[in-house]
């Protein structure tokens, strides 16, 4: 029990909550930026049911390994490359929501609207989905951080189902919209997430 408030503990929990709160409350107001106001509900925090029980899930990992593994928390350069991947998923998934602008919502549009452009620039001519990849990266990250070796698997495999189930789902639509235009885009240019083609 005592671990838990041992250094490393206090620096792996305290990255972690901060990397977490950063996320979301920066995903908020980049959507209140890009949108406006009135034009996005507390949805865009992205934080579901599923998504407290992955994260309580993760902690309840670290907290019985730091009990009852402790040296399994010392591997500092594992812990500090998912801290990379951390900041580095953060980054892509931000310069997509940026790149992307009003393109960007946080629910995947079914109908065509007028205003709305297919982007394959900047970080969209990298990859298809930069804001998929970003946050794959980034949550792989916070458990590679904790050093959490289940929840670092459980992760990969739960947000690689979501985005390949997503993935083709949203396409189907961006066919719809942008028809030949897309095609050629997703021809040239890789989805971002791995084994997603
Ligand atoms: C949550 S955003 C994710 C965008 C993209 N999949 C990504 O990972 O960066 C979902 C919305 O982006 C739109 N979208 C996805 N790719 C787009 C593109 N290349 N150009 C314009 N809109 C796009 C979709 O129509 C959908 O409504």
């Amino acid at each position: 029990m005592t671990e838990l408030f041992s250094s490393t503990a206090c620096r792996q929990l305290s990255q972690f909550i901060v990397a977490i709160g950063f996320f979301h409350v920066s995903e908020y107001f980049l959507a209140v930026y890009i949108h406006g106001r009135s034009n996005v509900t507390l949805k865009s925090l992205l934080i579901s049911k599923n998504y407290i029980v992955a994260m309580i899930c993760s902690l309840l990992e670290y907290w019985l390994e730091i009990t009852f593994l402790p040296g399994l928390k010392e591997y500092w350069w594992i812990s500090n490359s998912g801290l990379g991947m951390v900041v580095f998923g953060e980054i892509i998934r931000k310069v997509a929501m940026v790149t992307a602008g009003h393109a960007f919502t946080h629910l995947i549009k079914v109908h065509h609207e007028e205003q709305h452009r297919l982007v394959t620039h900047g970080i969209y001519g990298f990859v298809r989905h930069p804001g998929y990849c970003g946050f794959f990266i980034w949550s792989v990250g916070t458990q590679i951080m904790l050093l959490n070796p289940i929840c670092t698997l459980a992760f990969a495999v739960v947000v690689w189902k979501f985005f390949a189930g997503r993935i083709p789902y949203e396409e189907f639509f961006l066919r719809q919209f942008f028809d030949d235009e897309y095609e050629e885009y997703a021809q040239s240019v890789p989805s971002g997430v791995p084994f997603v083609k």
